[in-house]
């Protein structure tokens, strides 16, 4: 089976982390061996005095996966900033293959492998020379777009596929995140469908997370609402039947 999607959002914190924890917990409770890879993480946090990556720590916990920050996580900076700068702070030099031969460790070992970008498609990872979507090309593997559904997000959404499009990456589909219920996001909705004639996979609501208390099942229950297994499997495996080596 083959097996894997890349995450990818028009902005940063449009929730392709909260999203990716979904994907992995629904995944899972269907018995799939489902992964998680961030590449690279900026704005790490620091936990037993090491700095790791919040968004595996997140998925982790939301999907049960026991597995280390290192399996999952290959670069991680403590600057919140794009990851090129927040590399440069520390003087590390992204390797991208260093990325591309873990990617691949993990798409052996798993049933699916989920990778999250940084931000949006066209954020650097090294400076002038390689970007989100370079990655994604490098992995050779589809992509699903995360988007708020607000005002403005026509424009971001309608940008992002086109230039996805326009690299001839494959795109398997849309998730709305932090939708409301609003007449303007639902028309927001219909016309993103419209222009870029994307399927939607789901329709994630915003929920209340307040911090603390209850949020894992809160998150949970609303996966088990608006995250189908069907779709998610459309989503992760290849329809072509090709596999990483192609
Ligand atoms: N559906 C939702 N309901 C409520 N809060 C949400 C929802 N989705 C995401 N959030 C919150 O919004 C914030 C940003 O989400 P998230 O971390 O998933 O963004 P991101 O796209 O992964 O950002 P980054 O580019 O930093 O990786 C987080 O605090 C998260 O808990
Ligand atoms: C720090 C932040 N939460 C993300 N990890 C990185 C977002 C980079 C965005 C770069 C940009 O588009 O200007
Ligand atoms: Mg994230």
């Amino acid at each position: 089976m083959n097996k894997g999607v890349f995450v990818l959002g028009t902005d940063t914190d449009v929730g392709k982390t909260f999203v990716t924890a979904g994907i992995n917990y629904i995944l899972r409770k269907n018995n799939f061996n489902a992964i998680s890879l961030k590449p690279v993480q900026s704005g790490g946090i620091v936990k037993d005095n090491k700095l790791i990556s919040g968004d595996i720590e997140f998925i982790k916990k939301i999907a049960e996966v026991k597995e280390d920050y290192e399996i999952m996580n290959c670069y991680c900076f403590k600057e919140a900033v794009s990851p090129h700068l927040a590399s440069e702070i520390e003087n590390v030099c992204i390797d991208k293959n260093r990325i591309i031969n873990h990617y691949k460790k993990l798409y052996e070992k798993y049933d699916f492998c989920i990778v999250e970008g940084a931000g949006g498609s066209i954020v650097p990872l090294i400076r002038d020379e390689y970007y989100i979507y370079d990655l994604v090309k490098d992995l050779n593997i589809p992509v699903v777009i995360v988007t708020t559904i607000g005002v403005g997000t026509i424009n971001q959404t309608v940008l992002t596929v086109s230039f996805l499009k326009s690299l001839g990456i494959q795109i398997r589909g849309l998730i709305i995140n932090k939708y409301t219920g609003t007449y303007y996001e639902d028309d927001n909705i219909e016309v993103i469908k419209s222009i870029t004639g994307l399927d939607i996979i789901a329709v994630i609501n915003k929920l209340d997370l307040d911090g603390k208390e209850g949020f894992i099942s809160k998150a949970r229950k609303e996966f088990d609402k608006n995250l189908h297994i069907d779709k998610l499997l459309n989503l992760v495996i290849r329809k072509d039947g090709g596999d990483y080596s192609e």
